[in-house]
């Protein structure tokens, strides 16, 4: 997992006055374009986060090539960026590891740091094989019985009210990392595991939330792999009307 975070972004935003928020929305939205691109090319997953903190899954590349995008961002923006990068055996320890890095250098507003770059391994077996699982979350019919059917400002509320929902389960329950990637869609990176866990996480937030979700599960080498494979899967939920999809698959990828 990888932690990109813009380097002294809070006083940057008010100097030398309050800029124009359009603008602000407008290059946190285009640096999350840039992530987005940087590690699609090479296969991994990024989320948006916070903005200020975006999240990258890229599982099979060389934690050095994380650089690259530091230089690009310098190059085209007038913000830098600090990544942490971590591995571990689960997405949440991996994210710590990469958090620590940056914490340790100093503040995420301190003005003497700039494009800190570290990697932490925390618990991994020397055996450990580069695999990750995605869970790609969908609402069941979110058309049908929230975009067509029910005031926006309503749809979305009930959306991002899930997404917490389920998020914290997975985190608290399974040190697993979700998050919103638009319309209705929720992808978490997960450990290994079982259909009774994801049946747990869908049920929680059904009984929290009143909302229906389904899910594909793949597991591969990059982010890509495992993710193509959850949205296949997710697919087979469609046609079905089955919830979960894939678990059995990724199991017997063992
Ligand atoms: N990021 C992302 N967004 C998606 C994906 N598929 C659909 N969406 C978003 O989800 C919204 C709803 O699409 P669907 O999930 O197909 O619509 P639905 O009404 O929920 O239909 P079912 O999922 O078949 O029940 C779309 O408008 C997109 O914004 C995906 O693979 N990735």
């Amino acid at each position: 997992m990888a932690l990109v975070q813009i380097d002294e972004y809070g006083p940057w935003t008010v100097t030398p006055a309050p800029r124009r928020e359009t603008d602000l929305q407008s290059l946190q939205a285009e640096l999350f374009a840039e992530l987005s691109s940087f590690v699609g090319e090479r296969d991994g997953y990024a989320f948006y986060g916070r903005f200020d903190n975006m999240v990258a899954v890229t599982n099979g590349r060389d934690p050095e090539s994380h650089r690259a995008f530091q230089r690009r961002v310098r190059n085209r923006y007038p913000v830098t960026v600090s990544v942490g990068v971590g591995r571990a055996t689960t997405p949440v320890d991996a994210l710590g590891a990469a958090t620590e890095e940056l914490q340790a250098a100093g503040s995420a507003q301190a003005d003497d740091r700039r494009e800190v770059f570290g990697v932490a391994e925390r618990d991994l077996p020397a055996e450990a094989r580069e695999r990750v699982t995605v869970a790609h979350f969908d609402v069941v019919d979110a058309t049908g019985s929230l975009t067509d059917r029910v005031n926006a400002a309503d749809a979305t509320l009930a959306v991002r009210r899930a997404t917490l929902e389920l998020a914290t389960h997975l985190r608290e329950a399974h040190d697993s990392v979700a998050h919103f990637v638009g319309g209705d869609n929720v992808i978490a990176v997960c450990p290994d595991l079982d259909a009774a866990a994801f049946d747990e996480a869908i049920t929680h937030v059904r009984e929290a939330s009143d909302i229906e979700l389904q899910v594909g599960v793949g597991r591969g080498p990059t982010a890509h792999a495992a993710g193509d494979d959850a949205k296949e899967a997710l697919e087979v939920c469609r046609e079905t009307g089955t919830r979960i999809r894939g678990v059995d698959r990724v199991a017997a990828d063992d």
